[in-house]
């Protein structure tokens, strides 16, 4: 997403759409999309963004700070899993979100869906980035660099997985290095 302006802008269209005030985001890095996210939902909009790395997270802050919309912002640094397992023990929680943004390990986008599934809102959407994995998924494995290849195939299984589940309707968008919308509709 960070290098992917259109993806952020359509993003932006999306939760405008949705009148999105209470979102998640996995994976925040430096605070790109964070930022977008948190420019675009209202004044008292909220953002649990998680991430283990406070440090990348500290290198944007200022610039969400000068943005004057950090108060929307919930920083929690840790790996997402453990942190969407504790939102989930409280059930009240459950179909309260709007919109998720993620963009995290490849390796966990189904287990990050199956939370997530249950977080938002019938009518909510989930964004996963990084769905074409900078092409690789449309290559033969022999052509991958073997760094890459882990996540190729994590990838590969997800967007296959997701294609074939009825509790949602996706729209592969191919902007950037791949988004998927993916819209709970039960
Ligand atoms: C591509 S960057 C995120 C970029 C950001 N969303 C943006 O568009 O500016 C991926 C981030 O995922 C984080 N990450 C890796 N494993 C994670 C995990 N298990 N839980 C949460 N975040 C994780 C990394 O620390 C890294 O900051």
């Amino acid at each position: 997403m960070g290098a992917a302006p259109d993806a952020g802008q359509l993003m932006a269209m999306i939760l405008k759409l949705l009148n999105a005030k209470k979102t998640i985001e996995v994976g925040v890095f430096t605070g790109y999309s964070l930022l977008l996210t948190a420019l675009t939902i209202p004044h008292d909009g909220r953002i649990i963004a998680i991430d283990p790395d406070i440090k990348s997270y500290e290198i944007g802050l200022p610039f969400i700070k000068k943005a004057g919309v950090e108060h929307k912002i919930d920083f929690i640094e840790s790996p997402a899993l453990p942190v969407l397992d504790k939102i989930l023990e409280d059930p009240t929680n459950e179909g309260t979100f709007d919109f998720a943004f993620i963009d995290a390990d490849k390796n966990n986008y189904w287990n990050y869906h199956e939370r997530l599934i249950k977080l938002v809102k019938i009518g909510g959407i989930v964004a996963y980035d990084n769905t074409l994995w900078g092409g690789m998924v449309a290559l033969p494995e022999k052509l991958v660099p073997e760094p890459k290849r882990e996540w190729r195939l994590s990838t590969l299984a997800f967007n296959k997985a997701i294609s074939n589940d009825s509790r949602v309707e996706i729209a592969f968008v191919s902007i950037g290095d791949g988004v998927i919308f993916c819209r709970r509709v039960c």
